[in-house]
């Protein structure tokens, strides 16, 4: 015989679990009518037992609109943007001042310069996010903003599926700031455009307007209704320990629960970068979300420590830009 309580806890483990089975690794177990029965027990359970009701509870995605507007977030660690590159030499630069900045030998013709390990993702075109867990409970989400001060949009970030209430597994620091890329897939825009056309309201002009256009709607119900994403490519402040390089941390953020980029490679110097930036710059009419560069990062935490910020953006990553697309938009 189990409690109200114990099923319901039951319950909130099992829908967590087809949760990150479904929007995170794309993997349903169950079919849909399986889940809807699943949800609709635990929110018979919780109406029955209010006090039963959790934050981290899958019920509490779509809760109400904050009163009287968005509040504001200070950003601990301020939320920069990124240098650009735009030719190749603009790399080889990048690479030769990471190089110098940490004092490694720069070699010659005949070789004998030591590679850096550069982390390479694809540079999603949406919208920069902070994520606040403590103790492993999602408690706040932010947008950048001026990189100082952004918008409190917690109960919209809720309601993006693949973004965990609670981290999973374990291990995660007592306080953990996630930061990454809010989005709309291709597949996504077109059926929201699709869908806006059927009701005469407004299309949106491209997806990275349509993700900004969702996560800023003060009613969360709209915000839940809109197919956003979230993608994780950093971290701002933490308290505890994590892995001492840019991959490893990003790794045990999948296993954590949060979703990373299917695209992260390590790569061995500046030509290991020519070499990413060219294979994802053929393969981007393919990718099903929007892009515009890649982004490389020196691979280990101490480097990156040693290389610091210049006044706005970081020393040790770089976007290097594809060239702007000429056609116009639909
Ligand atoms: C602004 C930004 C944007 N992006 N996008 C990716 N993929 N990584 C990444 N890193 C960023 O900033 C770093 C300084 C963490």
């Amino acid at each position: 015989h189990t409690t109200p309580a114990e099923r319901a806890l039951a319950l909130r483990e099992e829908i967590a679990q087809h949760n990150h089975r479904y929007y995170v690794l794309d993997e349903p177990a169950i079919p849909d009518a399986e889940y809807d029965r699943l949800f609709n027990e635990l929110k018979a359970i919780e109406a029955q037992h209010p006090d039963l009701i959790t934050p981290d509870s899958p019920t509490q995605r779509v809760g109400g609109a904050p009163a009287g507007g968005f509040g504001e977030v200070q950003h601990e660690v301020p939320m920069l943007s990124l240098g650009n590159a735009f030719a190749e030499q603009d790399m080889l630069d990048f690479d030769r001042r990471v190089r110098e900045g940490l004092d490694l030998p720069a070699g010659d013709l005949f070789g004998g310069g030591e590679d850096v390990e550069y982390c390479c993702e694809p540079k999603l075109d949406g919208l920069a996010v902070s994520l606040l867990y403590e103790n492993g409970l999602l408690v706040r989400g932010a947008t950048r903003g001026d990189g100082s001060t952004g918008e409190d949009i917690s109960s919209n970030v809720r309601t993006i599926r693949n973004v965990p209430l609670k981290l999973r597994g374990e291990g995660w620091p007592a306080v953990l700031e996630v930061r990454g890329e809010v989005f709309i897939s291709k597949a996504g825009f077109e059926a929201l455009n699709e869908t806006a056309r059927a009701n005469d309201s407004k299309t949106f002009a491209n997806p990275r307007n349509a993700a900004a256009g969702s996560l800023r709607q003060l009613d969360p119900a709209i915000t839940a209704s809109r197919p956003l994403e979230f993608c994780c490519y950093g971290f701002g402040r933490v308290e505890g320990d994590l892995p001492a390089t840019q991959e490893g941390i990003l790794q045990a953020f999948k296993g954590w629960g949060l979703t990373i980029s299917r695209e992260l490679k390590i790569k061995q110097g500046v030509a290991g970068c020519l070499e990413y930036y060219r294979d994802i710059g053929e393969r981007r009419a393919a990718l099903d979300y929007e892009i515009d560069g890649v982004v490389f990062k020196v691979n280990r935490l101490d480097y990156q420590r040693e290389l610091g910020f210049r006044a706005r953006e970081p020393r040790w990553a770089i976007a290097h830009k594809f060239p702007a697309s000429e056609e116009l938009t639909e």
